[in-house]
């Protein structure tokens, strides 16, 4: 599967970094959210963005951050790209774009079809759509839960914008995912970690040989 962009979501060290470079993946992504295991310190996201070589994405993904938390995010780590992936409203998401200059990816949870609605909404507003499994009621996150959905939602459907398809891919099914919603990147973060928020080198190298 030539020209597929994988992104892997939480990473945590100097030897994650080094993994995903090793791996190929076109994006990193820094989890801002506190109550997550892969939450890391602006002073940890630092150091691992400058680690970064030139060409690899590097992603800030944040819940419902207000203006204070992005601001802070921003002076400390050079970016290439915001995650937005709470509740924030289409209004919010183009002042976002607006204010920090850079692109954004707005995170949409689809459960059935009935959500495939905001994806349309949101790609006129979004530079990117990750589009996410919905986190089960009362989860403590809204995201990176390795839980998939009906794959099967997406095919045959178009959006303004890139998309990204994310939500419980694994080495073992990341083709399959692909081959059935023609998705041209991925996102992965549980599927490529041996304990939640451990991210684990062979499953990263596995993951992105499966999907390019
Ligand atoms: O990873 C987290 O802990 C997290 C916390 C809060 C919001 C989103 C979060 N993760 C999002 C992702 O890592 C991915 O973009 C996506 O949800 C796929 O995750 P997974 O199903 O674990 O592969």
């Amino acid at each position: 599967m030539a020209d597929v962009r994988v992104k892997i979501c939480g990473l945590r060290s100097a030897a994650d970094m080094a993994a995903v470079v090793a791996a190929g993946a076109g994006y990193a992504g820094f989890v801002f959210f506190p109550k997550s295991p892969r939450n890391l310190t602006l002073e940890q996201a630092r150091l691992l963005a400058f680690a970064a070589p030139p060409g690899l994405a590097k992603v800030a993904l944040t819940v419902g951050a207000d203006d204070a938390t992005l601001d802070a995010i921003i002076d400390a780590v050079p970016l290439d790209m915001l995650q937005l992936h709470g509740q924030e409203t289409p209004e919010r998401v183009a002042e976002i774009r607006e204010r920090y200059g850079l692109p954004v990816m707005k995170a949409i949870g689809v459960a059935d079809e009935g959500d495939l609605a905001m994806l349309t909404e949101y790609s006129l507003v979004a530079d990117q759509i990750l589009i996410d499994a919905k986190p089960p009621k009362g989860a403590d996150l809204p995201g990176g839960n390795g839980l998939s959905f009906d794959w099967r939602l997406l095919v045959g459907r178009k959006w303004l914008r890139p998309w990204m398809l994310a939500g419980g891919l694994t080495p073992e099914n990341v083709a399959e995912a692909i081959r059935l919603t023609g998705a041209r990147q991925v996102d992965v973060s549980s599927g490529v970690e041996s304990a939640p928020g451990l991210k684990d080198a062979a499953k990263m190298e596995k993951f992105v040989r499966a999907a390019t």
